[in-house]
Protein backbone atom coordinates (compact mmCIF):
# COMPACT_ATOMS: atom_id res chain seq x y z
CA UNK A 1 0.00 0.00 0.00
CA UNK A 2 1.63 3.07 -1.03
CA UNK A 3 1.07 6.46 0.52
CA UNK A 4 0.42 9.43 -2.40
CA UNK A 5 1.83 12.45 -1.29
CA UNK A 6 -1.09 15.24 -2.14
CA UNK A 7 1.06 18.22 -0.96
CA UNK A 8 4.70 19.05 -0.37
CA UNK A 9 3.57 21.43 2.46
CA UNK A 10 6.86 21.71 4.10
CA UNK A 11 5.24 21.90 7.12
CA UNK A 12 7.14 22.51 10.65
CA UNK A 13 4.85 20.42 12.84
CA UNK A 14 1.71 19.80 10.31
CA UNK A 15 -1.15 18.80 12.49
CA UNK A 16 -5.11 18.73 12.76
CA UNK A 17 -6.12 17.70 9.49
CA UNK A 18 -10.10 18.21 9.06
CA UNK A 19 -11.83 16.55 6.22
CA UNK A 20 -14.88 18.83 4.92
CA UNK A 21 -17.24 16.56 3.66
CA UNK A 22 -19.60 19.68 2.45
CA UNK A 23 -16.36 21.29 0.22
CA UNK A 24 -14.87 18.07 -0.26
CA UNK A 25 -11.42 19.56 1.23
CA UNK A 26 -8.82 19.10 3.50
CA UNK A 27 -7.92 21.64 6.38
CA UNK A 28 -5.14 21.34 8.69
CA UNK A 29 -2.81 23.76 10.46
CA UNK A 30 1.08 23.97 11.02
CA UNK A 31 1.25 25.06 14.64
CA UNK A 32 4.98 26.90 14.58
CA UNK A 33 4.18 28.35 10.78
CA UNK A 34 0.72 29.95 12.64
CA UNK A 35 -0.93 29.10 9.36
CA UNK A 36 -4.18 27.41 8.67
CA UNK A 37 -3.79 25.26 5.19
CA UNK A 38 -7.05 23.92 2.90
CA UNK A 39 -6.74 21.03 -0.04
CA UNK A 40 -9.29 20.40 -2.56
CA UNK A 41 -9.85 17.17 -3.73
CA UNK A 42 -11.23 17.84 -7.03
CA UNK A 43 -8.50 19.68 -8.93
CA UNK A 44 -5.36 19.45 -6.15
CA UNK A 45 -5.64 23.46 -5.70
CA UNK A 46 -3.86 24.59 -2.48
CA UNK A 47 -4.33 27.91 -0.20
CA UNK A 48 -2.96 29.04 3.21
CA UNK A 49 -4.27 31.74 5.96
CA UNK A 50 -2.18 33.25 8.61
CA UNK A 51 -3.46 33.22 12.39
CA UNK A 52 -2.09 35.55 14.90
CA UNK A 53 -0.66 33.07 17.22
CA UNK A 54 0.25 29.12 16.97
CA UNK A 55 -2.67 27.83 15.94
CA UNK A 56 -2.78 23.89 17.05
CA UNK A 57 -6.13 22.33 16.17
CA UNK A 58 -9.11 22.95 14.55
CA UNK A 59 -12.90 22.12 13.92
CA UNK A 60 -15.85 23.13 12.00
CA UNK A 61 -18.52 24.70 13.20
CA UNK A 62 -22.06 23.82 12.37
CA UNK A 63 -22.51 27.44 11.20
CA UNK A 64 -19.67 27.01 8.48
CA UNK A 65 -17.32 28.79 10.85
CA UNK A 66 -14.19 27.19 12.21
CA UNK A 67 -13.19 26.96 15.93
CA UNK A 68 -9.45 26.27 16.73
CA UNK A 69 -7.20 26.90 19.75
CA UNK A 70 -4.23 29.10 20.08
CA UNK A 71 -2.09 30.42 22.36
CA UNK A 72 -4.03 32.31 24.62
CA UNK A 73 -7.68 30.27 24.02
CA UNK A 74 -10.37 28.87 21.62
CA UNK A 75 -11.55 31.13 19.19
CA UNK A 76 -13.62 31.51 16.22
CA UNK A 77 -11.62 31.27 12.90
CA UNK A 78 -12.61 32.97 9.69
CA UNK A 79 -10.47 32.44 6.02
CA UNK A 80 -10.41 35.88 4.76
CA UNK A 81 -9.51 36.68 1.19
CA UNK A 82 -6.20 38.11 1.91
CA UNK A 83 -4.62 35.70 3.53
CA UNK A 84 -5.23 36.27 6.99
CA UNK A 85 -7.40 34.32 9.40
CA UNK A 86 -9.83 36.68 11.15
CA UNK A 87 -10.15 35.50 14.78
CA UNK A 88 -13.03 36.01 17.83
CA UNK A 89 -12.32 34.82 21.00
CA UNK A 90 -14.87 32.61 22.46
CA UNK A 91 -12.88 31.54 25.77
CA UNK A 92 -9.14 32.28 26.71
CA UNK A 93 -7.15 29.83 29.10
CA UNK A 94 -5.16 30.52 32.14
CA UNK A 95 -2.04 28.52 31.49
CA UNK A 96 0.11 26.22 33.70
CA UNK A 97 2.94 28.07 33.49
CA UNK A 98 4.56 30.71 31.01
CA UNK A 99 5.68 28.77 27.70
CA UNK A 100 2.64 27.51 27.03
CA UNK A 101 0.38 26.38 23.63
CA UNK A 102 -2.49 24.08 22.40
CA UNK A 103 -1.84 20.82 20.88
CA UNK A 104 -3.98 18.41 19.67
CA UNK A 105 -7.99 18.95 19.80
CA UNK A 106 -11.23 17.72 18.41
CA UNK A 107 -15.29 17.98 19.20
CA UNK A 108 -16.69 14.78 21.02
CA UNK A 109 -19.75 13.61 18.67
CA UNK A 110 -21.80 15.96 20.70
CA UNK A 111 -19.81 18.30 19.46
CA UNK A 112 -17.97 20.08 22.10
CA UNK A 113 -14.62 20.95 21.43
CA UNK A 114 -11.61 19.48 23.63
CA UNK A 115 -7.60 20.32 23.35
CA UNK A 116 -4.90 20.16 25.49
CA UNK A 117 -1.84 21.87 26.28
CA UNK A 118 1.68 21.22 26.62
CA UNK A 119 5.45 23.22 27.46
CA UNK A 120 6.95 25.15 23.86
CA UNK A 121 9.57 23.00 25.79
CA UNK A 122 8.58 19.74 25.23
CA UNK A 123 12.13 18.48 26.28
CA UNK A 124 11.70 19.56 29.89
CA UNK A 125 9.54 16.96 30.44
CA UNK A 126 7.45 18.81 32.94
CA UNK A 127 3.78 17.30 33.28
CA UNK A 128 2.24 21.26 33.08
CA UNK A 129 -0.31 20.06 30.01
CA UNK A 130 -3.72 20.14 30.42
CA UNK A 131 -6.84 19.06 28.70
CA UNK A 132 -9.68 21.54 28.24
CA UNK A 133 -13.25 21.53 27.17
CA UNK A 134 -15.10 24.49 25.19
CA UNK A 135 -18.70 24.47 25.23
CA UNK A 136 -21.09 26.55 23.01
CA UNK A 137 -22.43 29.93 24.86
CA UNK A 138 -19.55 29.68 27.32
CA UNK A 139 -18.00 33.18 28.09
CA UNK A 140 -15.71 32.64 31.19
CA UNK A 141 -11.90 31.43 30.84
CA UNK A 142 -11.24 27.73 30.46
CA UNK A 143 -11.08 24.91 32.80
CA UNK A 144 -9.02 22.65 33.11
CA UNK A 145 -10.64 19.12 33.17
CA UNK A 146 -7.51 16.84 33.51
CA UNK A 147 -4.33 17.36 34.48
CA UNK A 148 -0.28 15.92 34.73
CA UNK A 149 0.11 15.46 30.90
CA UNK A 150 3.59 16.42 29.26
CA UNK A 151 2.44 16.32 25.61
CA UNK A 152 -1.10 15.26 25.13
CA UNK A 153 -2.58 13.97 21.90
CA UNK A 154 -4.10 10.83 20.33
CA UNK A 155 -7.66 12.29 21.51
CA UNK A 156 -10.46 10.57 19.80
CA UNK A 157 -14.05 9.19 20.24
CA UNK A 158 -15.68 5.66 19.67
CA UNK A 159 -18.17 5.96 17.24
CA UNK A 160 -20.93 5.64 19.55
CA UNK A 161 -19.39 8.55 21.82
CA UNK A 162 -19.18 6.41 24.49
CA UNK A 163 -15.40 5.95 24.70
CA UNK A 164 -12.61 8.73 24.80
CA UNK A 165 -8.80 8.35 23.15
CA UNK A 166 -6.23 10.03 24.71
CA UNK A 167 -2.10 9.53 24.42
CA UNK A 168 0.86 11.32 26.02
CA UNK A 169 3.66 11.49 23.15
CA UNK A 170 6.66 11.94 25.42
CA UNK A 171 9.53 9.53 24.85
CA UNK A 172 9.23 9.46 28.96
CA UNK A 173 5.63 8.37 28.45
CA UNK A 174 4.12 6.95 25.40
CA UNK A 175 1.05 5.32 26.67
CA UNK A 176 -2.67 5.29 25.20
CA UNK A 177 -5.54 5.70 27.39
CA UNK A 178 -9.27 5.15 27.17
CA UNK A 179 -11.79 6.38 29.16
CA UNK A 180 -15.46 5.68 29.84
CA UNK A 181 -17.09 9.18 28.17
CA UNK A 182 -20.33 10.39 29.76
CA UNK A 183 -22.04 12.24 26.80
CA UNK A 184 -24.87 14.11 29.06
CA UNK A 185 -21.88 15.81 31.02
CA UNK A 186 -18.85 15.51 28.92
CA UNK A 187 -16.98 14.20 31.43
CA UNK A 188 -14.31 11.07 30.89
CA UNK A 189 -13.80 8.41 33.52
CA UNK A 190 -12.69 4.96 34.28
CA UNK A 191 -8.97 5.93 32.96
CA UNK A 192 -7.37 2.54 32.22
CA UNK A 193 -4.53 1.88 29.77
CA UNK A 194 -5.02 1.30 25.87
CA UNK A 195 -2.17 0.66 24.50
CA UNK A 196 1.65 0.94 25.73
CA UNK A 197 3.21 2.03 22.97
CA UNK A 198 6.95 1.66 24.20
CA UNK A 199 5.85 -1.83 22.93
CA UNK A 200 5.55 -0.73 19.45
CA UNK A 201 7.49 1.70 17.15
CA UNK A 202 6.96 5.22 17.19
CA UNK A 203 5.62 7.75 19.68
CA UNK A 204 1.85 8.22 19.69
CA UNK A 205 0.98 11.14 17.87
CA UNK A 206 -2.17 12.38 16.36
CA UNK A 207 -5.68 9.76 15.60
CA UNK A 208 -8.73 9.30 14.26
CA UNK A 209 -11.52 6.07 14.74
CA UNK A 210 -12.31 4.53 11.88
CA UNK A 211 -16.07 3.54 11.30
CA UNK A 212 -15.10 0.34 12.94
CA UNK A 213 -14.79 1.70 15.92
CA UNK A 214 -10.77 0.87 15.18
CA UNK A 215 -7.85 3.76 16.21
CA UNK A 216 -5.65 4.72 14.21
CA UNK A 217 -2.67 6.52 15.77
CA UNK A 218 0.72 8.18 13.89
CA UNK A 219 3.65 6.27 15.03
CA UNK A 220 6.06 9.41 15.35
CA UNK A 221 9.57 8.73 14.58
CA UNK A 222 8.29 5.46 13.27
CA UNK A 223 7.30 6.40 9.77
CA UNK A 224 4.39 4.26 10.64
CA UNK A 225 0.42 4.40 11.50
CA UNK A 226 -0.82 2.01 13.62
CA UNK A 227 -4.31 0.17 13.84
CA UNK A 228 -5.55 -0.96 17.17
CA UNK A 229 -9.05 -2.67 18.03
CA UNK A 230 -10.98 -1.47 20.36
CA UNK A 231 -9.35 -4.23 22.98
CA UNK A 232 -5.91 -3.00 21.72
CA UNK A 233 -4.96 -5.34 20.16
CA UNK A 234 -2.54 -4.39 16.52
CA UNK A 235 -4.21 -5.20 13.58
CA UNK A 236 -1.83 -3.44 11.05
CA UNK A 237 0.52 -0.87 10.49
CA UNK A 238 0.56 1.27 7.25
CA UNK A 239 3.91 2.82 6.51
CA UNK A 240 4.73 6.92 5.25
CA UNK A 241 7.85 8.09 3.41
CA UNK A 242 8.50 10.49 6.16
CA UNK A 243 9.96 9.72 10.06
CA UNK A 244 7.33 12.08 11.63
CA UNK A 245 3.55 11.72 10.71
CA UNK A 246 1.42 13.91 13.31
CA UNK A 247 -2.13 13.07 12.89
CA UNK A 248 -4.26 11.08 10.57
CA UNK A 249 -8.16 11.63 9.25
CA UNK A 250 -10.73 10.06 7.40
CA UNK A 251 -11.87 11.74 4.28
CA UNK A 252 -12.21 11.49 0.26
CA UNK A 253 -15.98 11.28 -1.58
CA UNK A 254 -16.09 7.57 0.45
CA UNK A 255 -14.77 8.62 3.79
CA UNK A 256 -12.10 6.03 2.47
CA UNK A 257 -9.00 7.67 2.33
CA UNK A 258 -6.73 8.49 5.46
CA UNK A 259 -4.50 11.68 4.73
CA UNK A 260 -1.79 12.13 7.30
CA UNK A 261 0.36 14.96 8.27
CA UNK A 262 3.57 15.65 9.31
CA UNK A 263 6.62 17.21 10.68
CA UNK A 264 9.48 18.56 9.08
CA UNK A 265 12.36 18.51 11.61
CA UNK A 266 15.20 20.76 10.81
CA UNK A 267 18.56 19.03 10.08
CA UNK A 268 19.44 17.08 7.24
CA UNK A 269 16.41 15.26 5.53
CA UNK A 270 18.41 13.88 2.40
CA UNK A 271 16.61 10.70 3.89
CA UNK A 272 13.09 11.77 4.34
CA UNK A 273 12.92 14.63 1.48
CA UNK A 274 9.14 14.65 1.67
CA UNK A 275 8.72 15.36 5.80
CA UNK A 276 6.23 18.00 6.68
CA UNK A 277 4.24 16.66 3.71
CA UNK A 278 0.42 15.21 3.77
CA UNK A 279 -0.04 12.24 2.33
CA UNK A 280 -3.25 9.90 0.97
CA UNK A 281 -3.21 6.24 1.85
CA UNK A 282 -5.92 3.71 1.30
CA UNK A 283 -6.42 1.87 4.28
CA UNK A 284 -9.14 -0.47 3.05
CA UNK A 285 -11.53 0.82 5.99
CA UNK A 286 -13.72 3.50 6.40
CA UNK A 287 -13.79 6.66 9.02
CA UNK A 288 -16.32 8.70 10.15
CA UNK A 289 -17.25 12.08 9.47
CA UNK A 290 -15.81 14.93 12.06
CA UNK A 291 -18.15 15.74 14.16
CA UNK A 292 -18.76 19.74 14.12
CA UNK A 293 -18.24 22.17 16.77
CA UNK A 294 -21.99 22.64 18.05
CA UNK A 295 -22.53 26.58 18.29
O1 LIG B 1 5.12 19.93 18.59
C1 LIG B 1 4.80 18.79 18.69
O2 LIG B 1 5.66 17.88 19.25
C2 LIG B 1 5.47 16.51 19.10
C3 LIG B 1 6.18 16.04 17.92
S1 LIG B 1 7.88 15.95 18.01
O3 LIG B 1 8.25 15.35 19.28
O4 LIG B 1 8.39 17.29 17.86
O5 LIG B 1 8.29 15.10 16.90
C4 LIG B 1 4.09 16.06 18.82
O6 LIG B 1 3.84 14.92 19.53
C5 LIG B 1 3.08 17.13 18.97
O7 LIG B 1 1.79 16.69 18.61
C6 LIG B 1 3.48 18.31 18.23
O8 LIG B 1 2.53 19.31 18.25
Amino acid sequence: MTAELILDARNATGESPVWSVAEQALYWVDIPARRLHRWQAADGFSQSWEAPQMLACIARGSDGHWIGAMESGVFTLTPQADGRLSTRLLSSVNHAQAGMRFNDGRCDRQGRFWAGTMLLDMAAGVPAGAMYRYEAGQHEPLKPQMTGFIVPNGLAFSPDGLTMYLSDSHPDVQKIWAFDYDIDTATPHNRRLFVDMTQHPGRPDGAAVDADGCYWICGNDAGLIHRFTPEGTLDRSLAVPVKKPAMCAFGGANLDTLFVTSIRPAGDLSDQPLAGGVFALNPGVKGLAEPAYTS
